[in-house]
């Protein structure tokens, strides 16, 4: 499989290593000083990059009629605009927060969690993310998609990294040199604690998710999500 890598940093290159591992092509690593996207070659474009150019970079992959995945965070505020122009140009489109297969077991987990704690009172929860201090955005992607199922299933009615309100789900944005990406999930209550807790070692498990789910959606049309990939929940 040709394979355009619409950004070439930290992930970019994690994903060349792995796609390389399995036998693909890398027909594309763009950059900031790229100018240019040649698709000519290309069977899917996978985009890790910054988030004021990734609407741009998936939109660009969908109008040349490639798939495209993208891991790039803090730019859903543009979600629904990208499912609209890739429905109405029949692309085929999957954006994850986190590639990693097991933050995607995780997130089933927390599901489970929440809908569970939803029925005990006396609980207050928080998340705690912690990365490398180059991250641009805050929370990170996984922290949103964590807080999400936990509002969607519990008493909160939203998300806030400042001192929050009795229906607000506090997150704890911590940034330490190195740290790939740490999440963790507690419910506290004068009685006890209950924790989740993910800590990735390596950028490996991301990029490895991202490779697996371009692989998957090659010949596919249409908008995806990784539960549809590793076909859980
Ligand atoms: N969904 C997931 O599993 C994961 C998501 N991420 C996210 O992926 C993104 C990238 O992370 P890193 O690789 O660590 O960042 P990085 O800063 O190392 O790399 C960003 C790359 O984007 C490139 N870039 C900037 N402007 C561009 C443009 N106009 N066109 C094409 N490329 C452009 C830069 O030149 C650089 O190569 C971030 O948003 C991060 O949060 C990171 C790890 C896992
Ligand atoms: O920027 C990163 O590094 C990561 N970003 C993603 C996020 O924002 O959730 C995924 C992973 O935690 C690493």
């Amino acid at each position: 499989m040709n394979i355009a890598l619409l950004g070439y940093g930290r992930m970019g290159k994690s994903i060349e290593t792995i796609a390389l591992d399995r036998n693909h092509n890398i027909t594309l690593k763009a950059t900031s000083s790229t100018t240019t996207f040649d698709f000519s070659e290309t069977d899917v474009a996978i985009d890790f990059s910054i988030p004021s150019t990734a609407v741009n970079n998936i939109k660009k992959a969908i109008e040349a009629g490639v798939p495209v995945i993208s891991g790039t965070t803090g730019w859903l505020d543009h979600y629904d605009e990208v499912l609209d122009y890739c429905k109405s140009n029949n692309g085929t489109f999957l954006y994850a927060s986190n590639f990693s297969l097991g933050v995607n077991i995780f997130f089933e987990i927390n599901s489970r969690l929440s809908q569970l704690m939803a029925s005990v009172e006396g609980y207050d929860t928080e998340i705690e993310e912690i990365h490398h201090t180059q991250k641009l955005d805050a929370p990170s992607g996984t922290a949103i998609t964590l807080a999400e199922q936990i509002i969607d299933n519990t008493r909160y009615k939203g998300w806030t990294l400042n001192k929050p309100n009795s229906d607000e789900l506090h997150i704890e944005a911590k940034r330490i040199p190195e740290v790939p990406g740490t999440h963790e999930i507690t419910y506290n209550s004068e009685i006890d604690s209950i924790s989740i807790k993910h800590t990735a070692h390596s950028r490996q498990g991301f990029a490895l998710g991202a490779v697996i789910a371009a692989e998957w959606i090659k010949d596919k049309k249409g908008i995806f999500s990784m539960k549809d990939v590793l076909n859980i929940g």
